[in-house]
This record gives structure tokens, sequence and C-alpha cells, in this order.
């Protein structure tokens, strides 16, 4: 039986989201300006007007007082590269030539003994301070980089999704696997950590360039055996990646193709980037409920291009956003929103204040269908939580003086904020990075 925790109250701004901005308009939000969020055994008892809930307290409840801080839920990035820590903010180069120039040559660091554990402490670390309480993670291609990250993550209590790269060809020697191994090492990080605690597993054949159709095949098995389990990987990113990828399998009708031939499109697949896409892909992305994972600071520091967000919404297909951390230039997913709403700029498309904090909560747990357990304030949530200080900044203080609403004050936080502005992040009720 599991010991019970005590009861911690947070008293401050509560925001989260019960159904899509762009859908509902303002019944799409909950916003108490004295709210106060209680948790225990890890989550969320109870949320409502601190004036109704204090006297319901038991006594030597905990309360914490964030006033004036907005609380939210802990936010989701949906697509992140654990070994591309040290790769972030490389100079001068497009997707293939990323890859193979820095990309490739850092990921080898994690056959190093110690290695991945390091870079796991850091990752999860860095997403802490960001207020990113779960993501949708590639390891790389050495299963112990997979193992090191979950069991980080178990020990920090994190709802986590997470996979060994599959990769099998068009890559340095000391970075590929076979089919056979692949499926096998897979099979095994599936059994060992897919629901163990909060730990997810997501197979991840890196993208259709790096697999023969023998792994691709693989990991479609896995997926069949596995209908529980993420499938994350590449699509339409850059135009070099697409011709080779339809190069290399010539049968598939175009890239999408390529995955829904090995039964690698459905329901819980994260497709990366889907910058290029042609009306047949929408179409089967729609058809298989896959999901389009939109990484804004990446494709403009990759030059790989504009997602179209509102082209995905008129096809009826899913839609996440992400970092993409080292292609990506941000842990911050504000930060990742403000230059998402650069790129619907750009394209004569919109994107609210609630729109974008929509998206890296409610939206990504969504999307993930993860929303049954995170991305909420709603009880029965698990209480994965971050506090924001709208006005962490001089810049942003300044700002906010001539603010008249609560829309202003947040398309402020959205447009100009990043880790400064995260003042606590809680995972399953326990505070674990105040600054
Ligand atoms: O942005 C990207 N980052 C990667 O690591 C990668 N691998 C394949 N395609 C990719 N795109
Ligand atoms: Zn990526």
């Amino acid at each position: 039986m599991s010991e019970t925790k005590a009861i911690r109250a947070l008293r401050g701004r509560l925001l989260w989201f019960v159904d899509d901005p762009d859908a509902a308009g303002d019944a799409a939000y909950r916003y108490i300006a004295d709210g106060l969020l209680v948790m225990a055994d890890g989550l969320i008892a109870s949320v409502g007007e601190a004036a109704q809930l204090l006297a319901t307290l038991p006594p030597g409840a905990e309360i914490v007082d964030h006033r004036p801080h907005l609380i939210m839920p802990g936010f989701i990035d949906a697509h992140i590269h654990m070994p591309q820590t040290q790769v972030v903010a490389s100079y001068g180069a497009q997707l293939m030539d990323w890859l193979n120039r820095y990309t490739f040559v850092e990921e080898q660091k994690l056959a190093q003994q110690g290695h991945p554990e390091k870079l796991a402490r850091f990752f999860l670390d860095e997403l802490l301070a960001n207020g990113t309480t779960t993501a949708a993670v590639y390891c790389s291609v050495h299963p112990q980089s997979a193992q090191a990250f979950f069991a980080e993550s178990e020990r920090r209590n994190t709802r986590m999704v997470a996979g060994k790269v599959m990769m099998d060809r068009n890559a340095p020697e000391p970075l590929t696997d076979t089919a056979e191994s692949s499926y096998a090492d897979s099979k095994a990080l599936i059994a060992r950590w897919h629901g163990k605690g909060r730990q997810l597993y997501a197979i991840t054949p890196r993208f259709a360039v790096t697999s023969t159709p023998e792994q691709l095949a693989a990991a479609g098995r896995l997926a069949a055996e596995h209908p529980d389990c993420h499938v994350q990987t590449h699509i339409n990113e850059n135009q070099a990646e697409i011709a080779f990828a339809c190069e290399l399998y010539l049968k598939a009708a175009d890239y999408a193709g390529i995955y829904e031939d090995f039964g690698l499109l459905g329901p819980k697949s994260l497709m990366g980037h889907c910058i290029h896409m042609t009306k047949r892909e929408w179409r089967a992305f729609a058809q298989a409920g896959a999901v389009a994972v939109f990484c804004p600071t990446s494709n403009l520091f990759l030059g790989s291009g504009l997602f179209d967000w509102d082209r995905a919404r008129r096809e009826g297909v899913r839609v996440a956003v992400a970092t993409d951390i080292g292609g990506g230039t941000s842990y911050s997913m504000l930060r990742t929103m403000a230059e998402a709403y650069k790129i619907l700029q750009l394209q004569g498309q919109s994107l609210s204040a609630f729109a974008a904090l929509h998206a890296i909560t409610r939206g990504n747990a969504v999307a993930l269908g993860l929303d049954h357990w995170v991305g909420s304030l709603e009880p029965g949530h698990e209480a994965d939580v971050v506090v924001l200080d709208t006005a962490a900044t001089r810049a942003m203080a300044h700002r906010l003086e001539t603010v008249r609403d609560l829309a202003e004050e947040l398309f402020v936080l959205v447009t100009l904020g990043d880790e400064r502005n995260v003042a606590a992040t809680y995972v399953a009720g326990e505070a674990i990075a105040s600054h």
C-alpha cells in the first residue's frame, strides 16, 4: 500500500482548459482570480475559489501562497531529443547536413559509460526548469540511453513518453542497429518500462531515410503487438529529405505512404514536422487519426519551412506542438509558441494566447492521448503544475503596466516569456524546482 502523502494546497490565479478555444471560445478555459488547488497522493483533489475551499482543508494541510502568480497544468512537449542537448545552436546547415555534420557525431557519445545518465539528469532538470512536466522523447540508438532516461524519470516520478531510436542505414556505423536487434531491444525496453509508474514507451524509428524496409516492418510489428505504445518519427521536414526517402521506397504512394505501408500511421503516431504535405498525405493523416507535430523553432532554425496549422485544421488532422531540441533552439514551450505565432503570421493565420496556452497543456495532452492524466487542473488529474510569474523580467513588468485584461497579459506572457517566468514546478504534487 502506498503511503498517504500530506495534503498541499496552492493558492494563486488558476488557469486551465476544458476545451479547445478555437471551437469553444471563452467557454474553453477556467480562470479563478483567487483560487486554491488542493493536491493529495500525487493527484488534484479539488479546485475552486480560495474563499470556499480554504475552510474545507484538514488541520495540518500545507498552503503555499503563490499569489499573484498564475498556476497552470505543467507544460507538455510532444517531440524532443535527449541526445541533442549539446547540438543546440550548431551553425549553418539544413536538415541532412545538420544530421551528418553535428547530430550523428554527438549521438555517438551516448555509447560512453555514464554519458546517457549525465544527459538524462541535465535534460530533466532543464525541462522542469522550463515548466515542462511531460514530453515525448527520442533517446539515441543505444538501448542504454532509453534505460538511463527512464530510470532518471522514474526517480523523479515524471510522466514521460520515450523510446530508443531505431536506425539501420544511412548513419555512421556505430550509430546503427539492425532490424532484429532494434526489435529485440525495443521489445525488452517496453517490457521493462512501459506502464511502470508514470513511464510510457514510444516505438521510435528515426525516419524512413535511416531505416531499411525490414526495420520499418519490425517497427510495425512492435506497433501491432503493443497498440498502447506511441509511435514517433519524422516526416516531410525538408525537400532533400523527402526526395531521399521517396527514392528509397519507390513503391510507396508518397512519404506518408511509406509509414502507412508498414502499419506505422495510426492514432498513437506522433509525426514530427509535416511541413511539405500533399493533399493525399493530409487525407491519410486524417483517416488514420495520426498527429502532426509542429516544431516552430526547429523549422525556422533549420530553414525547413512553415507549418500550415489552418490546413491541418481544415483537413481534420490532429496537431501537437514541440520544441524539437536540438534542431529547435529553446526548451521553453512559451518561447516555442511565440515562434509558432510568427510562423502563422507569415501565412495570414492567427494564434491567440488562449490557443497557445491550450496547445501546450490540454491540447498536447489530447494529441498524445494522455488527457485523462495530465494537462488539466480538474480533480483526478495528476498534480503536475507550473507556477508562472508574468512579470518576471524588467521588460515584462514594464509592458504589463499597460495591459487591460487577462487576454492581453497572457499574450505578453506567450510572446516574451521563457524559463525566467517559471516560479515553481510541481511533479505529482511535489515541488521540484523553485527559482
Ligand atoms: O529535426 C530533426 N531532428 C532529427 O534529429 C531528425 N532525424 C531525422 N529527421 C530529423 N529532424
Ligand atoms: Zn526531431
